[in-house]
């Protein structure tokens, strides 16, 4: 099996945190066991380009024993996991990353899974998708379809169908119930602060802790962040959202007046140059700054970097920029996602992309079973019922089920008081 990893001798390490993952990851866990009754994916060579960790190497495991074969890189040159890496090139995965990918060297790695031919595509930001339109148009007749992960990917597919580029179709996984309301929401508020807390040590009771984006993510860090004791104040550029956040309790207020309160800020918005030059210029002194957005423009790196007199490597994942006027400014993780990109960022906890990814291969298999035409796709409802359904099952959680009665009732508009 070809791959390319850090340290192939890594790979026992990696099998251990693989088992760990796998008993926390039920549903994925039923669908691997029929699928490798039902082999779905037989013949079938899918591509993936997904953070590289111990769970998507349980995933790329689900879609092998559904009779695939698998090619897998990394959605960020920081997220990979290269204990896990070498337990998957060991298991039979094609597999192609390292923790600390030059840029040059994330794009190769895509080419070698592209370079597999695949099939089918499970992108995270899509990167892998504009990677095959523009540099390999030969592999595109041979694509059936392609899943993307995340928010922002989603958003960039559906500017690309708009404008008649995209050439395949695409399940739009983010926007599933059984991923985003839990994935961005509970998954992103509880490893934001598991990877800051791990890189930094520091306290949040007390703190003032500032969150860019109300949005799924935006909402799961400010839940977190008061009940880890801090004081919360959210900046949006949505009047709803901006309301909501206001009703959930927290302060608003435009982000040039919060940076002069943070200890600490954390954005969440999918977009470029939320923290930029005229907001390090009023920072407060000491702010700790981390994206847990996307990429890593949400907090202008190149900007901060050029209006302090001095920067230096703290200690692992943190930096620390000196202004003129003296003030420290931190940035964990290169401004890039702190809850995967840091050393300590293990990503979501495995209960929550149990759900992201059993979204993952039911989609994959949804495409292959209806073939839809070029465009941005929901999952249907009931995969969505199915997972969830499949997930209280695992919980050994039991809800109530309609009555007739109670079904007729509210089908009907004849009854009134
Ligand atoms: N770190 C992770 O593991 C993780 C998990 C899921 C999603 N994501 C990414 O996080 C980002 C947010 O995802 P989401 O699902 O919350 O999206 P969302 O669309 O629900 O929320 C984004 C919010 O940011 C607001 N916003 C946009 N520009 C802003 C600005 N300049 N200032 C303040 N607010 C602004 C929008 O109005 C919106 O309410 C996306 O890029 C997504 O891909 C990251
Ligand atoms: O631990 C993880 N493994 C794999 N993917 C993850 C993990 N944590 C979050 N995401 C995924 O990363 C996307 C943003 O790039 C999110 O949409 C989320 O689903
Ligand atoms: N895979 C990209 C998209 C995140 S929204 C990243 O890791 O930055």
């Amino acid at each position: 099996m070809p791959y390319k990893v850090k340290d192939i001798s890594l790979a026992p390490q990696g099998e251990k945190k693989i088992r760990w993952v796998q008993e926390h990851m039920p549903v994925l866990e039923r669908i691997k066991s029929d699928f490798s009754e039902e082999k779905p994916f037989k013949g079938v060579t899918i591509g993936s380009c997904l953070h590289l960790e111990p769970k998507t190497i349980n995933l790329g495991l689900t879609l092998q024993a559904g009779g695939a074969e698998v090619a897998m890189t990394g959605c960020n040159p920081l997220s990979t996991q290269d204990d896990a890496t070498a337990a998957g090139a060991k298991m039979g995965l094609n597999m192609y990353g390292w923790r600390g990918e030059t840029n040059e060297e994330y794009y190769e790695n895509i080419h070698r899974v592209l370079d597999h031919e695949p099939e089918i595509l499970i992108d995270d930001g899509a990167d892998m998708i504009f990677l095959v339109h523009r540099e390999r148009p030969e592999l595109l007749d041979g694509i059936i379809g392609a899943c993307e992960e995340t928010t922002t990917g989603i958003n960039r597919l559906r500017a690309m169908a708009a404008d008649g580029a995209l050439k395949f179709p695409v399940m739009a996984v983010n926007d599933a119930y059984t991923k985003y309301l839990f994935d961005n929401r509970y998954g992103t508020g509880q490893s934001t602060f598991d990877s800051i807390m791990g890189t930094t040590n520091m306290l949040i009771a007390g703190k003032t802790v500032v969150v860019c984006g109300y949005g799924w993510c935006g909402r799961g860090i400010a839940m977190r962040a008061e009940g880890l004791g801090a004081s919360v104040i959210v900046t949006e550029v949505d009047p709803i959202r901006a309301l909501e956040a206001r009703m959930d309790g927290f302060r608003v207020m435009k982000v040039s007046d919060a940076v002069k309160e943070a200890d600490i800020l954390i954005t969440a918005t999918g977009n470029t140059d939320v923290v930029s030059e005229s907001e390090f210029m009023n920072m407060k002194d000491g702010c700790v700054m981390a994206n847990s957005g996307h990429f890593n423009v949400e907090i202008n790196r190149e900007a901060l970097e050029e209006l302090s007199r001095e920067t230096e490597k703290v200690k692992e994942d943190i930096e620390v920029f000196i202004m003129p006027d003296g003030r420290k400014l931190y940035l964990l993780a290169e401004g890039r996602l702190v809850n995967l990109a840091s050393e300590r960022g293990q990503g979501h906890p495995a209960e929550i992309m149990d759900m992201s990814f059993a979204m993952q291969v039911l989609s994959a298999r949804h495409l292959l079973q209806e073939k839809p035409d070029p465009g941005v796709y929901r999952a249907p409802d009931e995969i969505d019922l199915m997972v969830a359904r499949m997930k209280l099952d695992a919980m050994g959680i039991d809800i109530d089920e309609l009555t007739e009665k109670q079904r007729l009732y509210l089908e009907n508009w004849e009854e009134g008081t």
